[in-house]
């Protein structure tokens, strides 16, 4: 089959409203062939996208100084920005073509979490962007537990299994730019790799570059439409999973000739469980043919520290 006709169909969830149980089957299927599916109406208004697009855009453009001042040493990358040339692929020599800034959850103080979950830090340069990136925050956590609800449907769970996990989760919202590439860059914009956490919600990758890795080991492109919204299988669920759900290795590949002249902004969500959720395999993911293959339980929280440390981020 050529690498066109196998392009990954997108499914709508607003059909998981009338449809629930085909909703979760389309978009089962998808995540059990490619680890990964793209949604079109996911219900993320695309002014609030094209706000946050435009903030993003206006941050990355500040003074190297300037943005560097926002660079937390220690900090693991976990809350405000890291510079180009830092973070690297899992088992990668060369380093990621990139730079960004990571919003976190707000808790309030006190909250049990507060000591694994750090405080955000918010540019004073770029007006609003605390408020649209928290209300995009909120709508990105309004989808994703939408589609862990079509999830859990496909496992055959209870339609809400998914909610006590990721309530106060630590996901954080990522903001990318891929600045324009010379010639003779070494490395690619982003490294092959496999997402750490439970599920990734990722606007922006209309330009040309996302590729997964099929199982058939050829890569292949994905590539949504205007506004639509790329999701993906992370590492904690394939965990949970037993490997029912795979976490598929993906990267972003140097653009063609004519547009290495352009930047590439990409917002990723990497939604998290709660840091004290214990990720023990689901009985029904376990069977004979099907041995548990991670007998030893660990909470979401020493996975992410395990994770973070092999990508040179603490
Ligand atoms: O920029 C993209 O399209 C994907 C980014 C990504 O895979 C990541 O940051 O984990
Ligand atoms: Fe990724």
């Amino acid at each position: 089959m050529s690498t066109l006709a196998r392009s990954i169909a997108s499914v709508s969830l607003n059909a998981s409203r009338t449809d629930p149980e085909g909703f979760a089957r389309e978009l089962g299927e998808s995540f059990e062939r490619y680890g990964f599916a793209i949604i079109a109406d996911h219900g993320i208004p695309a002014d609030l996208i094209a706000r946050a697009e435009a903030k993003a855009r206006a941050f990355f453009a500040l003074p190297e100084e300037v943005k560097r001042s926002y660079h937390i040493a220690g900090g693991g990358g976990a809350r405000g920005y890291t510079p180009f040339g830092i973070e690297t692929a899992k088992g990668a020599t060369a380093h990621d073509l990139k730079e960004f800034w990571h919003v976190g959850r707000e808790l309030p103080e006190g909250h049990r979490f507060a000591e694994v979950m750090a405080p955000n830090v918010w540019p004073k340069e770029v007006d609003s962007f605390r408020d649209t990136f928290l209300e995009l925050f909120a709508a990105f956590d309004t989808a994703g537990l939408r589609i862990l609800e079509a999830i859990a449907r496909h496992l055959g769970l209870r339609p809400d299994f998914f909610e006590d996990t990721v309530e106060d989760g630590n996901s954080v919202l990522r903001l990318l730019h891929y600045p324009p590439v010379s010639g003779d860059a070494p490395g690619v914009r982003a490294g092959a790799h496999e997402d750490i956490n439970t599920i990734t919600l990722l606007l922006g990758a209309e330009e040309a570059g996302l590729q997964l890795l099929d199982r058939d080991g050829e890569w292949l492109p994905v590539s949504p439409k205007e506004g639509e919204l790329v999701v993906n299988i992370g590492d904690m669920l394939q965990r949970l999973t037993n490997n029912v759900l795979k976490s598929t290795s993906h990267r972003v590949v140097n653009p063609p000739a004519e547009r290495r002249g352009h930047s590439r902004y990409s917002m990723p969500f990497f939604l998290h469980f709660r840091p004290d959720y214990l990720i023990e395999t689901l009985p029904s993911c376990i069977s004979d043919e099907r041995p548990n293959l991670y007998p030893e339980p660990i909470t979401a929280h020493d996975f992410l520290l395990q994770r973070l440390r092999e990508i040179k981020l603490v």
